[in-house]
């Protein structure tokens, strides 16, 4: 699992800096909204994977969790954040 994020937050970063022109992560960072593009598509998913729970659609709820996932780091890098500061909060509850 640890891999999996490292290894999509380095592509994140990887999209921050050179900002392809047909990558979605890059038009986060790029959105004429602001960080409001990637909040908006987090309360979005949030709200899908609520209705997606009441639903039981376990399907569905790992869709949706991986869509949080995925904006929740794209946030993290545009706060200039990483994973290590996620790990570091959940390590610090154990
Ligand atoms: N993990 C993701 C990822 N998760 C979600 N999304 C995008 O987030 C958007 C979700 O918004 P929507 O809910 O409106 O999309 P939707 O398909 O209508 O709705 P859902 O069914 O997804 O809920 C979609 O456009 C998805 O493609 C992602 N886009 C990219 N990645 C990763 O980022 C990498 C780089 O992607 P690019 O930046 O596009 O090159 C990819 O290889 C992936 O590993």
């Amino acid at each position: 699992m640890d891999d999996v994020l490292d290894d999509l937050f380095a592509v994140i970063e990887d999209r921050k800096k050179t900002v392809p022109e047909d990558s979605y992560t890059a038009s986060l960072f790029t959105h004429e909204k602001g960080e409001n593009a990637v909040l908006e598509k987090l309360g979005e998913e949030t709200t899908e994977l609520v209705l997606a729970a009441k639903d039981d659609d376990r399907e569905e709820i790992a869709h949706e969790s991986a869509d949080i996932v995925y904006h929740l780091l794209v946030l993290l890098a545009m706060k200039d954040m990483d994973v290590t500061d996620l790990e570091a909060e959940l390590e610090a509850r154990r």
